[in-house]
C-alpha cells in the first residue's frame, strides 16, 4: 500500500522547520509511547538540516526519550569521517551532539575512509558500493517482523519499518541521492546503492533506493524556496519516477509534503489550503 501525497504549506521556510519539527517530535513522542521506540530516517540537505536546528531549539524536545530513537539516513555524501560537508557531520552540528542518544541506535552511512578507503578498494567507486552493501546488511539486521509485508520485502531486500523518513526536495526533483533517470533511481532489487557522477556534488555517494523509502511508514517530502517551486509542480502533477524520483517518494500509510510559499507558487491551487498568514 502506499499514501498519495498530502501537503502542508507554511508561510516561509523558518515556520516550516519549526512546524515540521514540532511534527516529528509528536511522531517520536507517540511511536515510544506505543511501541517502546521511533525509527527516523534523516535526510542532508538544508531543509532537513534546517528542520533538525529547530527541533534544537524546541523547548519541547525534552519530551522526547532520545535514548529510545533510532537514526537511519537516507542517503550520505560519500566523504571522510567528520568531513563538513558528510550528513552525519552535518546532522550532529544541528542536533544529534546536544541530546542523550543511545549510540548504539546512531547508523550513520559509513565515510570514504576507514574500511571503504580508496587503497583497500581499488578505487572510490568500489568503496562506496561496499559500503551500500554494508548499510544494506546493517539495515537488514535491524529489520523487525513487520517488514515481510512492506515494499522492500516485495523486492526481496529487508530494512526496518521507519516511523517518519525524511527527504530534501532537490531542484531537479532528485531525493535523497536518487537523481532523474540515473541507475539508482531504476534499482528494484537492492535496499542502498553506491552513487556514481552525481549532479549535485560531491558524486560519489551512498542511498537508499525506492524500494527501501517505500517501506517507511510515513515520508515527509521537505521543499522550501523559488528553486524547488518546479521541482514541487512536477513531482505532485503525475510525473514517474525514473524522470521525477520525488514522484516515487511514497508512506506506506503517508506521503506529506510539507512546503513554504515560495516552493507551493508553481502548484495548482487545488492542491492545497493557502499558507498560514
Ligand atoms: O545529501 C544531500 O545533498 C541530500 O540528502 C539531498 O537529497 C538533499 O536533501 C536535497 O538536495 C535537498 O537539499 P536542500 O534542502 O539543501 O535544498
Amino acid at each position: 500500500m502506499s499514501a498519495a501525497p498530502q501537503l502542508v504549506v507554511h508561510r516561509d521556510k523558518e515556520l516550516m522547520a519549526q512546524a515540521a519539527a514540532a511534527r516529528l517530535i509528536t511522531k517520536i513522542v507517540d511511536a515510544q509511547a506505543a511501541r517502546g521506540f521511533a525509527s527516523v530516517v534523516l535526510t542532508g540537505g538544508r531543509n532537513g538540516n534546517g528542520l533538525l536546528a529547530a527541533l534544537s531549539s524546541a523547548p519541547a524536545r525534552d519530551a522526547v526519550d532520545w535514548s529510545r530513537l533510532d537514526l537511519w539516513w537516507g542517503d550520505e555524501r560519500f566523504l571522510p569521517d567528520g568531513d563538513p560537508e558528510r550528513n552525519y557531520t552535518q546532522a550532529r552540528e544541528a542536533l544529534l551532539d546536544s541530546v542523550p542518544l543511545d549510540p548504539a541506535r546512531v547508523h550513520p552511512m559509513p565515510a570514504s575512509d576507514g574500511p571503504y578507503a580508496k587503497g583497500i578498494y581499488p578505487d572510490i567507486a568500489d568503496g562506496a558500493d561496499a559500503a551500500a552493501e554494508a548499510y544494506a546488511a546493517e539495515l537488514a539486521a535491524a529489520a523487525g517482523p513487520e517488514h515481510y509485508q512492506s515494499a522492500a520485502a516485495a523486492a526481496g531486500g529487508s530494512v526496518p519499518t521507519f516511523d517518519v523518513l525524511m527527504l530534501g526536495v532537490g531542484p531537479d526533483t532528485h531525493v535523497a541521492s536518487l537523481f532523474p533517470e540515473s541507475p539508482a533511481v531504476r534499482e528494484t532489487d537492492r535496499m542502498v546503492v553506491g552513487v556514481h557522477g552525481a549532479p549535485k556534488p560531491p558524486p560519489t555517494r551512498v542511498s537508499l533506493t525506492l524500494p527501501a523509502i517505500r517501506s517507511a511508514r510515513e515520508v515527509w517530502l521537505l521543499a522550501a524556496g523559488e528553486d524547488k517551486a518546479n521541482a514541487a509542480a512536477i513531482a505532485l502533477s503525475g510525473a514517474g519516477e525514473i524522470q521525477a524520483p520525488a514522484a516515487g517518494a511514497h508512506g506506506r500509510a503517508r506521503t506529506l509534503w510539507l512546503l513554504d510559499a515560495a516552493a507551493a507558487s508553481q502548484l495548482p491551487r487545488d492542491l492545497y489550503p493557502p499558507a498560514s498568514p
